[in-house]
């Protein structure tokens, strides 16, 4: 059996990183996606791969992405080195755009979806308090807060507007009923 894609998807600011950061960290059935980016490798947050747009499109011409989309101005790939960890039977989880899913559903023979929440106020405060972008790049960020799920994906839902330790213990208790 293979392991599980878990997509993690949410607006902007709402905790994906630092949740999925901190299942990983916890939890050795867990790997994480490394994302290619056409972002500066030293912009901060999550530990990706920096590139130019040349060579996005390089990359994305041989084939390397499972997975590829464009938001806030920037492309992002899920590389195909994943499937390793996948047939491993390693779980792996990949911070989303909430408009790819249809696409990742057809993907992966084990899919879920976990959907991070968070009041507008609340994105807003913690958008700002990361600092990564500016203000005219956060106001369009939260523009995209109410962006719905596509039709037909289904997702387990956890609020992040708590303690980072409350959304983990849920989290763990959706993914892994049995043990938690
Ligand atoms: N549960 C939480 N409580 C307080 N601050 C949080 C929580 N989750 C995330 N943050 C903070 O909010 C900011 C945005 O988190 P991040 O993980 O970058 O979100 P996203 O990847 O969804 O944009 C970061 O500064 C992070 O430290
Ligand atoms: O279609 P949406 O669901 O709105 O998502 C758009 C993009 O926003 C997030 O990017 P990124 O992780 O760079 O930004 P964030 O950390 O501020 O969420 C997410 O991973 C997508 O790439």
């Amino acid at each position: 059996m293979t392991g599980r894609f878990i997509a993690v998807v949410g607006p902007s600011g709402v905790g994906k990183d630092s949740v999925m950061r901190a299942m990983v960290k916890n939890d050795d059935r867990l790997t994480l996606a490394r994302r290619v980016i056409t972002r500066p490798s030293d912009a901060g947050g999550e530990d990706f791969d920096g590139v130019s747009t040349v060579e996005f499109e390089r990359r994305l011409a041989a084939g390397d992405f499972l997975l590829n989309w464009h938001a806030h101005g920037l492309q992002y790939g899920i590389p195909v080195s994943i499937d390793q960890s996948l047939n491993n039977e390693q779980d792996v989880l990949a911070n989303l755009s909430r408009a790819v899913l249809p696409q990742a559903e057809l993907l992966f023979e084990r899919f879920e979806v976990l959907l991070l929440t968070a009041s507008r106020s609340t994105l807003s405060t913690r958008l700002q308090k990361r600092g990564r972008e500016s203000a005219s790049e956060i106001a369009h960020r939260l523009d995209r807060a109410n962006f719905t799920l596509p039709r037909g994906i289904t997702a387990h839902v956890v609020d992040n507007s708590g303690p980072l330790e409350r959304t983990l213990a849920a989290v763990s208790a959706l993914l892994h009923p049995v043990s938690a």
